[in-house]
């Protein structure tokens, strides 16, 4: 088969030719949008999405939902139709629950939040739903969400590998009830789960076998929304037990929600300033949020920079000298790219630990990330949990991406301090942000 010529395709990544000083309007969270649709499409009312994120994976979720007879009816909002609501202009969806139903089929792309969410909605359709994907999704775990729906009384047909493709056979409902699951390969077994259990016949009770959890902000994200919609909902940090998340059943709320720009997109633009000792704002950077991106306000600043929440955002600025780091990222994996990137550029090592999983992401991006900055003359090694990133002189060649969004945005912050980067696929970018060379070149003046 010839080579597709969009994924061969190399961008000349820009070199910055000074410090950047920019602001950069970050588009909405994928998180935040992929839970909001979800749980939309469960309630019981009508809800609305403000300023939601338009990209590969929420168009995915949007479409699977769709597919299951949900009416999402995209406009151009100026203000808030619900008396109190946020006023807010911009584009919004809103969204139409309806009795679910098969026959659908699901094309889960390569998200992890789509074909993870979606089997337990899947459970309450009336009739069969069919789960497919990218090649790289039948590698991506699922088991924990198979096996832990089975026990919940579903009946899927999988290939036996616990993995996709599969089918859902939605009887209408669901017994739920408790259901020990390992997710130290995703927190998102257990989203997914806590999603969908306000709607099954008992609830849920989940509860987690494995010795490691990553993603945990991820988990608070989806009991802060459930808790929002009107879920019942005890957690460990509510008084449980540790590990033990349980849902009671009821109805959902339509509500009209804001989404957050996605803090982990806004990392790489944070980076630009970091390398290039510039400045960038972020306007609208919560005040408090569940996303894991809010973590970067401390490790960018351990690595050199500084940062002021203002009420107009995010101001970060960098000091012109780049640090090493030593942290467990095992809380925000998917901030690993860029951190390494921008550890690659800095004056001392990096030891990056609490990342294992990482190696069933969009790709394997432990290895991933080691060959590609060690073909620019880096050395970066992989630890069982991780990597060691010890800082070279840098040359330019092709960056390779895997089809991982997140590995594009690193080797553009590579790009910025090392002359003649050339990013392979950076359309690559469009699963969770479609806009990244507009935003990345506008934040560089060019
Ligand atoms: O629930 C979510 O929205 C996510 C959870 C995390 O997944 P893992 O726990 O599989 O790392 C994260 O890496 C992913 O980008 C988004
Ligand atoms: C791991 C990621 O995505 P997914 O939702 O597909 O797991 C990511 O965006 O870094």
């Amino acid at each position: 088969m010839a080579p597709n010529p969009t994924h061969t395709a190399l961008w000349p990544a820009p070199h910055a030719s000074g410090a950047v000083d920019a602001t950069v309007h970050v588009p909405g969270s994928k998180s935040v949008t992929n839970r909001a649709l979800v749980l939309a499409a469960l309630a019981s009312e009508p809800g609305w999405l403000r300023r939601p994120l338009r990209s590969r994976d929420t168009l995915l979720m949007a479409g699977a939902l769709r597919a299951m007879g949900v009416e999402i009816e995209e406009t151009v909002s100026s203000s808030s139709s619900v008396a109190g609501g946020p006023q807010t202009t911009g584009e919004a969806w809103r969204v139409l629950p309806t009795g679910l139903r098969g026959p659908a089929t699901v094309d889960v792309g390569n998200a992890g939040t789509v074909m993870r969410f979606l089997p337990p909605v899947a459970t309450l359709a009336d009739g069969p739903v069919r789960f497919d994907g990218d090649p790289r999704s039948y590698e991506r775990p699922l088991n924990g969400v198979i096996d832990a729906l089975r026990r919940l009384g579903a009946r899927i047909d999988d290939d036996d590998r616990g993995a996709l493709p599969m089918t859902v056979h939605g009887g209408g409902a669901l017994d739920g009830g408790t259901v020990e699951v390992d997710a130290s390969s995703s927190s998102q077994f257990v989203s997914a789960l806590l999603l969908s259990a306000p709607r099954f016949n008992q609830g849920v009770e989940v509860r987690h076998t494995g010795a490691t959890l990553p993603s945990l902000p991820h988990i608070r994200m989806t009991v802060d929304m459930l808790r929002a919609v009107g879920a019942q909902v005890d957690t460990p940090e509510s008084g449980g037990e540790p590990n033990v998340w349980r849902v009671t059943p009821g109805a959902l709320l339509g509500r009209d929600l804001t989404v957050e720009p996605d803090l982990s997109n806004a990392q790489p633009f944070l980076a630009a300033a970091l390398v290039t000792g510039g400045r960038v704002v972020v306007p609208d950077w919560p005040a408090r949020t569940t996303q894991p991106g809010d973590r970067l306000r401390e490790i960018f600043t351990e690595m050199g920079g500084s940062c002021e929440l203002t009420e107009y955002g995010l101001v970060f600025t960098g000091s012109g000298s780049v640090h090493g780091i030593d942290v467990d990222l095992g809380e925000v994996g998917e901030l690993t790219p860029g951190i390494a990137a921008v550890a690659a550029l800095a004056d001392s090592p990096s030891t990056l630990r609490g990342v294992a999983h990482l190696r069933l992401h969009e790709t394997d991006r432990l290895a991933a990330l080691t060959k590609e900055i060690n073909e620019l003359g880096g050395d970066v090694t992989e630890t069982a949990d991780g990597l060691h990133i010890r800082p070279r002189r840098l040359h330019g060649g092709v960056f390779h991406t895997y089809e991982d969004h997140r590995m594009a945005t690193a080797g553009a912050i590579i790009g910025l301090a090392v002359e003649g980067v050339q990013i392979e696929n950076v359309a690559t970018t469009a699963k969770t942000l479609p806009d990244f060379p507009e935003l990345w070149t506008g934040m560089l003046g060019a």
